[in-house]
């Protein structure tokens, strides 16, 4: 695993997208999976930036999401499908048709996450899977307790998340229950990860994660077991990990 500090915010944004951009010029149709939450809109922004100057196209890429929120169309505008594309898609050249995010008004959730299984089958799979994490060590919506072995699923969402992404709803009430998630096992099967994190709040999750053993109650613990992993964050992220000693790049 490479951990990598960045000063702040902008710096951790920059080189996330620094490494997105790689593998995209290395494999111009590479799979990027990609995350929502507030932590990635930096990087996107970044990459937005170098499509803008002409450095970078994204021409044959094709991407596949994380996770959507079960009961939200597209359109709303809370929905993952809608943050993916108004921090992303609309500003780059990324064909629509090779954009995928699970359908949250799916009639049979079911049959949504065995054909979204199916469709990272079929597109040879992840090749750069890009993570951000939740307080609780939570991954896409992979919560504490979720097995490892799960495949895209419905979940539930804990307390914690529906606190923590109140934020971004009028009301608590307003946030869903449940959502429609990649599971740990797709996860994992991705060739390369790259996980984002910024500021204090995360740090107790970062040291759990990456120092502490690895179990289904800090869903990310389980990225100590992955080949090739890139944690990129910010000092204060990274205060606790290296704190209790553990090396970092600058
Ligand atoms: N499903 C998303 C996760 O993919 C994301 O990593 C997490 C943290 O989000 P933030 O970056 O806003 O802290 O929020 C949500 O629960």
């Amino acid at each position: 695993m490479r951990i990598y500090q960045s000063e702040d915010y902008k710096a951790m944004s920059r080189r996330a997208a620094n490494i997105i951009s790689a593998q995209v010029i290395y494999k111009p149709d590479c799979v990027l999976g990609l995350a929502t939450g507030g932590t990635p809109v930096g990087t996107y922004k970044q990459l937005v930036d170098w499509y803008k100057e002409g450095d970078l196209s994204f021409a044959e890429v094709r991407s596949v999401n994380l996770d959507e929120y079960l009961g939200l169309s597209p359109h709303h505008e809370q929905s993952y499908r809608y943050f993916m594309q108004s921090n992303l898609f609309d500003h780059i050249d990324i064909k629509p048709e090779n954009t995928h995010v699970l359908n949250g008004l799916a009639k049979d959730p079911q049959a949504e996450c065995a054909a979204y299984n199916k469709l990272i089958q079929d597109l040879g799979g992840i090749d750069l899977q890009l993570l951000g994490m939740g307080h609780n060590g939570h991954i896409a919506f992979n919560e504490p307790g979720d097995d490892f072995g799960l495949e895209t699923h419905l979940v539930t969402l804990t307390d914690r998340t529906i606190d923590a992404n109140t934020r971004f709803f009028d009301s608590r009430d307003d946030v869903p229950r449940q959502a429609l998630s990649m599971g740990i096992k797709n996860i994992m099967n991705a060739r390369r990860i790259l996980m984002v994190v910024s500021g204090e709040d995360k740090a107790e999750a970062v040291l759990k994660a990456f120092a502490g053993p690895v179990t289904k109650e800090v869903p990310a613990s389980v990225l100590q077991l992955h080949p090739d992993v890139t944690l990129v964050a910010d000092k204060a992220a990274l205060s606790k990990l290296v704190e209790a000693g553990v090396s970092v790049c600058g």
